[in-house]
This record gives C-alpha cells, structure tokens and sequence, in this order.
C-alpha cells in the first residue's frame, strides 16, 4: 500500500467518525502519518519533518518552515475570503486582523510541535489563541514536505552541530496588514525567518495571493551557503537606479534620504517581504528605509533569502542586525537592503549622516 493510498484512507476514516478523538499513527515501510486534533480541528500529516528523516536540524527547520508557511498562506487567503477581517489597531499606523492572528496561532503552534526546544517569537506575541475551525483542510495540509529536495542538501560542517536550544525563530504571519486592510494583497507575505548565534541562517518567504498556472500561493527559501529555492534570481538592469521604500510609513528622514540617493525611479509598495521579493526578482537594486519601524520578523527571512543569492541586508550605518531571542525588536537603525551585484558600499557612502 502506497503512503498516498494510506493517507487517502485515513482521511476517509476520520471524516467518517467526527466525533471520535483519536491518534492514529501508522507506520509504512516509507512514512508515518497521523491523524490529529490541532488547534481545535483534525488534519492529518506526515509526522513532522522533525521527527521523520535524518536530515541536519538546519534543513529539517527550513523544509517545515516552507510547508508551513504555504498552509498559513491559505489561512489568510480564507478570512479574507470570508470578508471578516476584524482589525485590531496596535498603535500608531500598526494594524492587526484576523488572518494575522489565525496564520500566527497556526505557525507558532506546527513549529513549537516539530521543534519543542527552540525559541519562537511571532509578531502578534504570545498571547494569540484563535478557534482555526473551517480555515484547514487536508487540501491544504498536504503529508508532504513542499520542498522534498531541501532535505537532500549539503550543509557545510559548521552549520551540522546547530542545537534546537540555539535556534530563534523569527514569525511575521502577515507582514504588509496596511495593504492587506486597503486590498493590496500583492504586497502581503508571510515570513519565517531561523536564527542561529544571532544571525539568520535561514528564511522563507511566501506571498498567498501569488497565483500561476492556476496554483495560490508561492514559497521561496534561501539558506545561506547552502542554497534557495522557488523562484528564479533576475539581475536588476544595467544603468538604471531603482529604489524601493515604505508605501505607508514614510516620514521626513526617509524621504530627505532617498533625495540624496537620486534614484531613477522609486517603488513605494507595502511589506518588508515583499521589497525583498523586488530585489531578489531585479525589479529594483535596494530597499531603503531610514527610519526605526521593521522590526526583527520584518527583517531575519527577508536577509536569509537575500544573503543566499549574493544580496546583503543592514542598518543604514552597514552594520548587520542581530536576532537572538533577547535583542529588541525593533530595527533601529532603519533598513538598507540591496541585490545582488549591487554596490552596497555605494549607497553607505551616498547615504547623508
Ligand atoms: N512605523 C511602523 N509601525 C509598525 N510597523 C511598521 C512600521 N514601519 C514598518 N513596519 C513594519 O514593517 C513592514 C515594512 O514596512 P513598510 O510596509 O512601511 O515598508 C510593514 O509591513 C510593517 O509590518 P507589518 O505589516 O507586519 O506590521
Ligand atoms: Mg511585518
């Protein structure tokens, strides 16, 4: 019996006997699937990544991230589906829905199970419970890793002694909640960024509302020195200066600074994610943003992915932002990403003091 027939089946038996509560684990010469009550509802899945292949932890943490981050992705596309947003303001120009919290619950409680001893810290904080009823289904918990092939990579030695203790992980469920209130969902992502000693050692972006050939939603990842995956890296053009900044926070300093750089063109669209997706596809050479208001789960995914295709990410002083479990939050020193093959020192230097 093939895992597929064995999954199909368990499926069928567990939508059969609603009420019942049980934990199915069966074990095939291949994989081991279970069948469970998570978050209030039952889904079904291969035993978590964690537990089920011998891979190093960096590969197994990456590969779960994006699995899990594409089933967040249809989270949010549901409640905005089902036109209940419940927006919540946080402050001052910093809003929360209901697909921000449910995403967050979902991410939070997936990882903590596959990884227990790492630390996660999401954007909505500790607090977020929320009732998932009606926003999972088998259809979007598929038992496969979405990424098979990153299991399958080679880590170099330094990155195979990662403990679980070490690793921070690093969630912003729905980064760009302006735009996503305003209808923008093209500037919406979710993020995952994996920490280790401080600095991101992994991250995965994906955009729920990114549709081709009929599929919802795309995920990338990038591991540093190991490699990236789900999209394809575009050169910005040659001879042009395209920056991309904040749609919805700027303020003096950030515009005084992009003057000063004379840029060809300016990007202003929404979503820490969604700048580093115009860089990594050559629709712009940098993001800047001098001003305190990313914070670190804006930051840890965008710099992995960026730093895996040659790209660097930093304050605007150059220096690279730290993301242990203590650091503060926010990104004080503002934001200056840029491209590949783009002259980082050149804007440092261009940039006014
Ligand atoms: N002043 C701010 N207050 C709250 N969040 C901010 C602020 N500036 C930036 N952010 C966060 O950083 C992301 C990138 O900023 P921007 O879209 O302005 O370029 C935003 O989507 C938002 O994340 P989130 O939407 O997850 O709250
Ligand atoms: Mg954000």
């Amino acid at each position: 019996m093939t895992a597929q027939i064995l999954y199909e089946q368990i499926g069928r038996l567990a939508a059969r006997h609603q009420s019942t509560l049980k934990i199915l684990v069966l074990v095939t010469k291949q994989s081991s699937f279970q069948a469970h009550r998570f978050c209030g509802i039952r889904y079904y899945s291969k035993m978590s990544v964690g537990e089920s292949t011998n891979a190093p932890l960096l590969l197994r943490l990456v590969s779960e991230a994006c699995t899990t981050a594409n089933t967040a992705g249809s989270i949010v596309r549901k409640v905005l589906l089902s036109g209940e947003l419940g927006v919540v303001d946080k402050g001052v120009n910093d809003l929360q829905t209901k697909a921000d919290r449910c995403a967050q619950y979902y991410i939070v409680q997936r990882l903590k199970r596959c990884f227990p001893k790492a630390t996660i810290i999401g954007e909505e904080g500790d607090d977020v419970s929320e009732n998932l009823e009606g926003l999972l289904s088998p259809a979007t918990t598929p038992p496969e890793p979405l990424f098979p092939e990153i299991l399958n990579k080679s880590v170099p030695e330094k990155l195979l002694s990662i403990s679980e203790e070490n690793v921070v992980i690093w969630v912003d469920p729905l980064d760009g909640t302006q735009e996503f209130t305003k209808g923008l969902v093209g500037h919406v992502t979710t993020l995952i960024g994996i920490a280790v000693d401080a600095r991101p050692v992994g991250g995965v972006i994906h955009q729920p509302f990114y549709e081709a050939d009929g599929v919802k939603g795309r995920t990338m990842y990038g591991i540093p020195e190991v490699g990236h995956g789900g999209f394809t890296v575009t050169p910005p053009p040659e001879g042009k200066r395209i920056i991309t900044t904040t749609r919805s926070h700027s303020n003096q300093r950030v515009e005084a600074t992009l003057a000063a750089l004379q840029p060809d063109e300016i990007l202003r669209v929404g979503g820490a994610g969604h700048k580093a997706v115009l860089l990594i596809e050559g629709r712009a050479h940098a993001y800047v943003f001098a001003s305190p208001g990313c914070k670190k789960w804006d930051t840890c995914a965008p710099e992995a992915v960026l730093v895996s295709i040659g790209g660097i990410l930093t304050d605007m002083d150059g220096i690279p932002y730290r993301y242990s479990k203590d650091v503060e939050h926010v990104n004080q020193g503002g934001l200056l990403a840029t491209a590949p093959g783009v002259d980082h020192s050149w804007y440092l230097k261009s940039i006014p003091k």
